[in-house]
């Protein structure tokens, strides 16, 4: 029997530290940011579809998308930002589908969707059980800013990119709080692998 969960968070919130710790138990993992990142490698049909929209200025000098000038770019201007989840969205699921495919034949007891937008995409209706990682506003501030070397103005405008976190513990079904230490959260994450006898 497996279970799939449905990993997700806001932004900077903790969802790849609790993924990394899970496939260190040799879970499989559908990461939906790793997957964005192949359906725009170059000559893929994303990144066509990406310059064609922002031009030849968004590639970098090797000819690979420049995501630090799109991330600038979209996450200033909603618009932009839908306009660019229409192009990799519909490739992006179509990749975690086939993964969920893949990964179920092989009778995994855990399979991880590890998707940020689970439920503003909702993949929550991919899972069996939904993990929210959770944290308070003024710390997942800090640690955008401080993993991403963004300013306040900007770090606030990724974080309301998304849902704000408290629309996703409503929804949530096992909730991670990720605000002390790391080891405290992994305490909570060994908890629920035995819960559900995983481990
Ligand atoms: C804008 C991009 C180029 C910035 O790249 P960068 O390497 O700086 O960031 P990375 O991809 O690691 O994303 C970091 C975080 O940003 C947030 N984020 C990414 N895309 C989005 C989006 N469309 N809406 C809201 N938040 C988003 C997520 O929390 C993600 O974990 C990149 O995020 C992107 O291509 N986004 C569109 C693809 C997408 O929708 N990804 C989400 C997968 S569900
Ligand atoms: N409990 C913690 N204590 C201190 N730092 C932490 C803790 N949890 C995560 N971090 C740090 O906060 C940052 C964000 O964590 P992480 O990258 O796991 O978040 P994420 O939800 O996957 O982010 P994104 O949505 O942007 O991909 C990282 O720099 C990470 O090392």
């Amino acid at each position: 029997m497996t279970l799939v969960l449905g990993l997700t968070g806001g932004i900077a919130s903790g969802k790849s530290t609790v993924s990394r710790w899970l496939h260190q138990y040799h879970f499989p993992i559908i990461d939906a940011d790793k997957i964005a990142r192949q359906v725009v490698a170059p000559q893929t049909p994303g990144l066509q579809q990406i310059v064609a929209l922002f031009s030849t200025g968004i590639l970098t000098a090797a000819g690979t998308l420049n995501r630090q000038k799109l991330g600038q770019l979209v996450f200033a201007d909603q618009h932009l930002l839908a306009q660019l989840t229409a192009i990799t969205g519909p490739l992006i699921r179509q990749t975690i589908l086939q993964q969920l495919i893949d990964y179920r034949r092989t009778a995994a007891a855990l399979i991880v969707l590890d998707i940020p937008l689970l439920f503003e995409s909702h993949y929550q209706q991919l899972a069996d059980l939904t993990m929210l990682v959770d944290v308070s506003e003024p710390i997942q501030l800090q640690r955008l800013m401080a993993r991403n070397q963004l300013s306040t103005q900007a770090a606030k405008q990724r974080i309301a990119s998304q849902w704000p976190l408290s629309a996703k513990r409503q929804l949530a079904d096992v909730i991670i709080d990720n605000n002390q230490t790391l080891a405290v959260t992994q305490q909570q994450v060994l908890k629920f692998l035995t819960q559900y006898q995983l481990v």
